[in-house]
């Protein structure tokens, strides 16, 4: 019934183009994701001119599973918000597309991500999780994991126990039913932190995961791009590694299969993993092949790279897939 059932913090994203020189004072890691209290968010919104930001639901593997229900695909997903307007933002969001969502609402504030855009189309997240941090294994449904071909969890979900123990609950009801997993590493600040947890994951129940190159080269000290998915598929059955504009790698069945970038004109990054995840999940689990998934994927994320936000303001028509996955 579902082709994916994603887990993730559930974030609104407030986003604004801002210069090189105004990241570099704030001497956050350029294009990485900083979790900040929320104090310091509105310092940054503070200093900046509030017509230059727009609001758009966010989160990684929320993204993902949006990008899913634009090809048409179905999902359920797992991730908390509060009884706040920014919730009711996110929820009405997913909702109407068509993605299942019960997880109930809590008292507190949505978590939310200040997203900086650099002339370079970088993407600097500053995230407050709020309470989205609070989602635990209780909010994940077996019933729902039990109707879906994949789970989908993203990495950021560790920073938190009650986000790691949710994951991990998804990940053993997964399996117990038969339902293949999908990881996404999300950042390689994370692999410093839990490098032999990711390990283990690789190594075991993960059929399919998700890097870029910066975290395939963390996760395996090597630094050819083949050299790195090559590792990584020692351990993991698939591996669909991403090359920023180069395109990706895809590693099936001891293949090394290379996806062209789509060359566009890049306006703002953020999401270009989430939606090249949601093209290569929408194919594998409606039969296409890893070569015609990676092509769809490829394209969707390059769409996403030449807009701002991480949810396609244009979503692909059924004529369009069709073409694309000839
Ligand atoms: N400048 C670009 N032009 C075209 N396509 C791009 C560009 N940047 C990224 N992409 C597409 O998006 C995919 C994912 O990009 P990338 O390797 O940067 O992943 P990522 O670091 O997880 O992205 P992000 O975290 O910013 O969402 C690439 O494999 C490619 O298909
Ligand atoms: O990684 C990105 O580029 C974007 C998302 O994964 C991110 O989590 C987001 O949208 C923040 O809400």
């Amino acid at each position: 019934m579902y082709n994916v059932y994603g887990v993730g913090n559930s974030l609104v994203d407030i986003q604004a183009h801002v210069s090189d020189d105004f990241l570099t004072e704030l001497a956050y890691p350029k294009g990485g994701m900083t979790l900040v209290e929320e104090a310091i968010q509105q310092k940054v919104i503070a200093s900046l001119n509030p017509d230059k930001f727009s609001r758009c639901a966010g989160g990684s593997a929320a993204n993902t599973m949006m990008g899913i229900a634009d090809f048409g695909g179905k999902g359920a997903y797992a991730g908390k918000t509060a009884d706040d307007d920014i919730g009711q933002f996110f929820l009405n969001d997913m909702r109407n597309v068509g993605i299942r969502i019960e997880v109930p609402a809590t008292s507190g504030q949505s978590g939310t991500c200040v997203i900086l855009i650099t002339p370079d189309a970088q993407r600097t997240m500053l995230t407050h999780l709020g309470v989205s941090s609070e989602l635990g294994p209780d909010d994940i449904e077996e019933s729902e994991i039990v109707k879906s071909q994949y789970v989908y969890i993203e990495g950021y979900l560790f920073t938190g126990e009650s986000t790691k123990a949710a994951a991990m609950k998804a990940i053993e009801l997964a399996k117990k039913n038969n339902v293949k997993v999908a990881f996404t590493v999300s950042d390689p600040f994370l692999i410093d932190l839990f490098r032999d947890e990711f390990w283990e994951l690789i190594h075991g129940p993960v059929d399919l995961l998700f890097c870029n190159l910066d975290e395939a080269r963390a996760l395996t000290g090597k630094d050819d791009p083949v050299d790195c998915a090559q590792e990584i598929h020692h351990h993991a059955e698939n591996v669909a590694m991403t090359l920023g504009a180069d395109g990706s790698i895809l590693m099936h069945e001891k293949k090394v299969i290379p996806i062209e970038g789509v060359p566009v004109k890049a306006i703002d990054t953020t999401g270009a993993g989430d939606m090249y995840a949601a093209g290569i999940l929408f194919g594998i689990t409606n039969g296409l092949t890893w070569q015609q998934s990676g092509h769809l994927a490829s394209h969707a994320a390059a769409r996403i790279v030449s807009q701002l936000g991480a949810r396609l303001a244009q979503p692909f028509t059924q004529e369009e897939i069709g073409q694309l996955v000839k």
